[in-house]
């Protein structure tokens, strides 16, 4: 079943099957493991009387009138009024006009939907519709939700899903009986049955901890063997600690803190020493990794060697290009000659990139995926380096080094976990920490606010902007979706040019532009030409504009802390004072309280920790915190313990079969298979 088309189940077309591609769902494997990011559970119908405000709530009525059909803006709005003996509740639709016959006079309906208040009036909008029996049937139940993209809506995702869990036969249980029992986990095709559809609470928290449990298991037990491939390999690309760069050292408008000088120190005895180098730089947003990144770059050009800078946007490789370009200038090194390469160049311009990177006339090399591909032949390829997300396994690293041997690895990350964690799961590396900022560095001022104050937060950036300044503004949704009530990148950016003044150019930015145009306008905001970017998260990592000195962060209570704080990473990065303003799109007591941890601090160390203190283990399906490699489910700070658990798992199985040769581990090794290829077949191994 692993690779059958998503076509293979009744009602996807091939229109239907693109949309499931867009969310990342190409066959029916992956459909299986598209699990929901959230549930809701049709509670009982509140009286109309009692309906609380900003909630969802499932009603009980009558119809008073026929509903009415208006037109406003271009926009069609079925009205309808209900009633019960506490009270009258205005209900509202968009784009549905159909309803008005639909929906009789005097007949009696459940609707269940958000209520908020609309010009002075109790308004519930958009709601579902059901039947008094159909609600009984469902009422109680939790419902699955899933992470959607412009076009697939939930219902389309239940009913695949729904109909593969009914027809076809799932995954054998490849975890050894003995070691399941001893765990108390429970079987894997009920894990996946249940994280889909659950039965009640109880079985959904012991679903979801198989699955936790299974994703690190896999993703150690993989790691675990690249471990034993890379340790002790030699490095190839004997290298000579060189004076250049202490000339460029030297020669910056800062100088390097006594943590980037201590990690600097660690680079240059791994790259001059016998066996290759994989380690792993560790430090919080801003704590300056680039330079040490662009130091090892030039380190190896002084050797006769290459290296490879890997990010995971355009929009980075762009950046970081120009800023190594104009590294290099200022120092006068002109014998790297370096390159960027990206999937947006022509094939012209790839062929004349290849070349130069094959004869070797290039020394430095960036770019996005693009460098792994298999036409790019490198001479002497002796760094790589790339971001956690990334990481190289043994056979990226073979389509690298095709004609060579393997290079040094140098892995950047921003995401703050404990070293215990850390241990695990970067067990194949060396770690080194960068826990001190630039020192000229003024820590950033946060509020959060409600969006009653964004007249305020409007002004606000006005003043800064005037003062020479830029801002950014994040928005969750690139488009409007009516199902969810939250902000846009379309519509805010062009609500907010026609708020500010005529000079103040305003753009949007998101990841479903055309890499060119998203290029362009990260450019002009780089400039100064655009002075508000209005933009999703694509700006979240590593994106450097340090003249911009205020985000505005709309709905922020749909973020992950550590997400808000990699995000507010982008200001604070230059010597100007700068500013977070966190607007939070509900009123919940429960988001101001978690918010108020980003507003006390700075350090993402600090925030992880309390974070996971507030949501206490009961929480299961908060919202993800961290973007360490690709777990769909598991959180490494909330499922920490299951971390441990599975390392233990791990180590006890391979042990005994390091090779997973054993009959009781042959299901196991066939799975671990599975799971690299789901995993793109290049993350590890
Ligand atoms: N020692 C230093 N003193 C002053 N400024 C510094 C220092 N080191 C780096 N910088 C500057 O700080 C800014 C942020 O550095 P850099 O882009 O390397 O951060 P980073 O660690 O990659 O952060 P992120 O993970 O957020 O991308 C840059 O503008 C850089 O030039």
């Amino acid at each position: 079943m692993k690779e059958e088309s998503l076509r293979t189940l009744k009602g996807i077309g091939e229109k239907t099957e693109k949309l499931f591609e867009r969310a990342g769902v190409g066959n029916l494997n992956q459909l299986l493991h598209y699990y929901p990011r959230d549930y809701d559970s049709y509670e009982q119908t509140v009286p109309l009387g009692m309906v609380r405000d900003n909630e969802k709530n499932a009603v009980c009525g009558r119809i008073l009138r026929q509903p009415s059909v208006k037109n406003y803006n271009h926009k069609s709005v079925t009205i309808l009024q209900l009633e019960d003996e506490t009270g009258k509740l205005q209900i509202t639709w968009f784009h549905m006009p159909f309803l008005k016959s639909t929906l009789k006079r005097g007949g009696s309906y459940i609707f269940r939907g958000r209520v908020s208040m609309k010009n002075g009036r109790k308004t519930m909008e958009h709601p579902e519709i059901f039947t008094i029996a159909g609600y009984d049937e469902i009422q109680g139940q939790l419902r699955p939700i899933y992470p959607l993209t412009t076009g697939l809506t939930n219902k389309m995702v239940i009913k695949a899903v729904s109909q593969l869990l009914e027809e076809r036969s799932l995954e054998p249980e490849y975890l050894p009986e003995e070691q399941r029992e001893r765990l108390r986990l429970c079987e894997i095709n009920y894990a996946i049955a249940e994280i889909h559809f659950p039965s009640d609470r109880n079985s959904l928290a012991e679903a979801r901890r198989r699955l936790v449990f299974d994703e690190f298991f896999f993703f150690i037990l993989a790691l675990s063997r690249l471990k034993e491939k890379t340790e002790t390999v030699e490095n190839h690309f004997p290298m000579r600690a060189v004076w250049r760069t202490e000339e460029v050292i030297e020669n910056l408008p800062y100088r390097l803190t006594d943590a980037q000088m201590g990690v600097w120190n660690e680079l240059e005895r791994d790259m001059t020493g016998r066996l290759l180098m994989n380690r792993l730089i560790q430090g919080d947003v801003g704590s300056g990794k680039t330079i040490l990144a662009f130091l090892s770059m030039i380190m190896c050009c002084e050797n006769g060697y290459q290296s490879a800078l890997m990010v995971p946007t355009e929009v980075l490789a762009v950046q970081h290009y120009e800023s190594l370009c104009r590294l290099l200038e200022e120092n006068q090194i002109t014998d790297a000659r370096p390159v960027l390469l990206k999937g947006s160049c022509t094939q012209k311009e790839k062929r004349e990139i290849y070349e130069k990177i094959a004869s070797g006339e290039t020394k430095m090399i960036v770019g996005t995926h693009a460098l792994i591909q298999e036409k790019v032949v490198y001479r002497d390829l002796a760094l790589v380096i790339t971001d956690e997300q990334h990481r190289f396994g043994v056979r990226q690293r073979t389509l690298l080094t095709e004609k060579g041997y393997p290079p040094n690895v140098l892995v950047m990350s921003a995401t703050p976990i404990p070293r215990t964690l850390a241990i695990i799961l970067y067990g194949d590396l060396d770690i080194s920490v960068l826990n001190e900022l630039p020192a000229r560095r003024l820590p950033i001022k946060n509020c959060v606010v409600g969006t009653s104050w964004r007249p305020n937060a409007y002004q606000f950036m006005e003043r800064e902007i005037t003062a020479g300044h830029q801002v950014y503004v994040i928005c969750p949704m690139v488009e409007e979706n009516e199902e969810l009530n939250c902000e846009n990148v379309m519509d805010y950016s062009s609500r907010l040019r026609e708020r500010m003044p005529a000079g103040i150019r305003v753009e949007p930015l998101h990841g479903q532009m055309k890499a060119q145009k998203k290029n362009e306008i990260m450019e002009a905001f780089a400039a100064n030409e655009i002075q508000i970017l209005v933009s999703t998260t694509v700006v979240e990592v590593g994106v450097n504009v340090p003249n911009a000195t205020v985000m505005l962060i709309e709905n922020a209570e749909r973020f992950g802390l550590a997400q808000l704080h990699q995000l507010r990473g982008r200001v604070g990065r230059g010597e100007a004072q700068s500013y977070c303003i966190f607007m939070q799109g509900d009123e919940k007591e429960e988001t101001s309280r978690r918010l108020d941890i980003l507003n006390r601090s700075n350090d993402g160390f600090y925030i992880a920790e309390e974070d996971l203190k507030l949501r206490g283990p009961g929480d299961l399906f908060g919202i993800r915190q961290s973007g360490i490699a690709d777990f769909q489910i598991a959180d490494i700070y909330q499922d920490a313990d299951i971390l441990k658990e599975s390392s233990a798992a791990v180590r006890e199985i391979l042990e005994l079969d390091p090779e997973l040769k054993l009959p009781q581990n042959r299901l196991l090794s066939e799975a671990l298979e599975h799971y690299l290829e789901r995993q793109n077949a290049d993350i590890l191994l």
